[in-house]
């Protein structure tokens, strides 16, 4: 299967002539044997431009390519325009399948007989159809009401597809880790394993659904992101039935300029929505390209996002979210001593490494792009500094946070894209410091301990007879008081009751059970303490 789905690819890519992308000169000779002995696969294409010719292949080999693609697109600044803008279109207009076709999955998964049982007006030319699924528009009858949806259907027969490159990347990840040095470094199994779940997962339009839920009810209320309302009863694994948006999207820069968005704030509620899903959520939208990202129509002065397309989400465990965060923070101190110790204290560098050297070599990768605006960074420049320098302090590459990067490099473009002035730094800081502070400052503490009070509120109960039983225990021998290993474990246990008692007390309306228990445990200290101390 590897070995016919290898020999498409190629096919895919001699015929669209993209082995021109290196000049002949440049070419090892190894592939220019390669390609002379593959004379049966001609370029056919050779009435196209290049980027389209790019394009067109991508999009014949199916979805993994063309997510390659969408990133690619997001890079203006290392593409050529007219390549970038050819990739462009892989966001939402790639070749769709036939509308009647996408209606009978429509029928068959909800399990009707015609699609207008339960929608007016649906629309068999696609609205939009990118990497895996195509967009159709109808009025949803729901309650006496006409609400204005989109369903999404998943691509027919693409599993297989996907399935066939997966194997493929896996064949080659393991090639990588065992022929080449920098192979654990670079960790290419447990990567391409990630990467198979992500993008399985994301066939499955029932998570995307509970996704979208979720991000929503994270961002109720938000000036910042809008999440359309998903309309589950009528979502399958293969359709998604949600409401319809009609949004500019963030890519149409001109419209919106053209309507007075406030393009500095917008950019700014970029990194803003980045911080918070990642930071105060640990629940982050990693799918970011332009095609799944609109702009809201109205108060283009307080401008507001909104998200589609949730099948990828990333998480991250609170170990990862703290080094995280306390690296950001060293950064913007530039205190890169402790940017260094944090990679060594989270075992993303190795244990011996020289702290010292690896302190100097982050100052000069991030010195000359501290506190500039995106506009006079250059991204390749630093990219190639950053690999060059995780290269050579041994830096494996940690799987659960190449999701984070990826959507990172997102940000990074959009903000480039729509207010190149931005100062990325200066705009997290503040978020990033608030967030640290709320993690350990006593309001933290006390949040805590509200979340621990269902079970203190069940135990407590249980404390007067523990209390109880220790004070009657007989001493263990005579030449030993049993006041002396009991009492802290009392006080412990009784300072717990009261404070515990009083919190609830002041957290459910000070009502008589839990102010009693706040007495009872009062009561018992005193008592404890008066005998424990004779
Ligand atoms: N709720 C909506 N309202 C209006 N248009 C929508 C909506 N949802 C999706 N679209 C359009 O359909 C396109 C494709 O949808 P979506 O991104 O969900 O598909 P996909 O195949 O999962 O895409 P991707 O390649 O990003 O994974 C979007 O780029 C957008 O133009």
């Amino acid at each position: 299967m590897s070995a016919s789905r290898l020999y498409q690819i190629t096919k895919t890519f001699l015929q669209y002539g993209l082995d021109e992308f290196v000049p002949d000169n440049k070419k090892p000779f190894l592939a220019k044997c390669a390609r002379g002995s593959a004379f049966w696969l001609t370029n056919r294409h050779t009435e196209k431009s290049l980027g389209l010719r790019l394009r067109l292949a991508l999009q014949t080999l199916g979805p993994v390519w063309i997510k390659f693609g969408q990133m690619l697109s997001t890079r203006r600044d290392l593409l050529p325009d007219d390549i970038a803008r050819e990739l462009a279109f892989l966001q939402d207009k790639v070749e769709p399948f036939p509308g009647d076709a996408a209606k009978m999955l429509i029928e068959q998964a909800l399990g009707i007989d015609d699609v207008s049982e339960l929608f007016d007006h649906f629309n068999t030319t696609p609205l939009a159809s990118a990497s895996i699924a195509q967009v159709h528009t109808a009025t949803l009858k729901q309650d006496g009401q006409a609400l204005d949806v989109v369903i999404k259907v998943i691509r027919p027969n693409i599993e297989a597809q996907i399935l066939a490159d997966l194997a493929l990347m896996e064949q080659f990840a393991r090639y990588l880790a065992s022929w080449f040095s920098e192979g654990k470094r670079l960790r290419p199994v447990e990567v391409v394993k990630e990467y198979r779940k992500t993008l399985l997962d994301e066939l499955d339009l029932m998570r995307e659904a509970a996704n979208a839920l979720q991000l929503r009810r994270n961002f109720t209320k938000s000036e910042a992101l809008y999440i359309p309302e998903v309309y589950s009863d009528y979502s399958r694994k293969n359709v998604l039935v949600m409401e319809r948006i009609y949004g500019i999207p963030v890519s149409d820069t001109d419209a919106l300029l053209e309507q007075g968005t406030n393009m500095k704030l917008l950019a700014e509620r970029g990194v803003e929505v980045f911080f918070t899903q990642v930071f105060r959520d640990s629940f982050f939208h990693a799918d970011m390209h332009p095609g799944n990202i609109f702009v809201s129509r109205e108060n283009p002065h307080n401008p507001q996002y909104i998200g589609i397309d949730c099948g990828i989400v990333g998480t991250l465990n609170r170990e990862d979210k703290r080094y995280l965060a306390e690296n950001f923070i060293a950064f913007f101190n530039r205190d890169y001593r402790q940017v260094a110790q944090l990679h060594v204290d989270s075992g993303w560098v190795p244990h011996d490494t020289n702290v010292e050297e690896f302190e100097f070599a982050i100052r000069t990768v991030c010195e000359p792009i501290f506190n500039k605006p995106l506009a006079e960074i250059s991204f390749g420049h630093v990219l190639v500094n950053l690999f060059n320098t995780a290269r050579r302090f041994n830096m494996e590459v940690q799987p659960q946070l190449v999701l984070l990067q990826k959507t990172l490099l997102y940000v990074e473009g959009l903000g480039r894209q729509l207010y190149p002035q931005l100062d990325l730094w200066k705009t997290a800081k503040p978020f990033l410091e608030n967030w640290v502070q709320e993690q350990v400052g006593p309001l933290a503490v006390i949040k805590k301990l509200y979340a621990n009070l269902p079970f203190w509120a069940e135990k407590m109960p249980e404390l007067p007879d523990l209390v109880y039983q220790n004070l009657k225990r007989p001493p263990a021998s005579a030449n030993m008081t049993t006041i002396t290993p009991v009492k802290p474990i009392l006080l412990g246990l009784l300072a717990m009751t009261g404070v515990m008692g009083s919190l609830l007390s002041y957290f459910q309306g000070a009502n008589l059970l839990a102010g009693s228990f706040g007495l009872a445990g009062m009561v018992s200290f005193w008592v404890a303490w008066r005998k424990s101390s004779h």
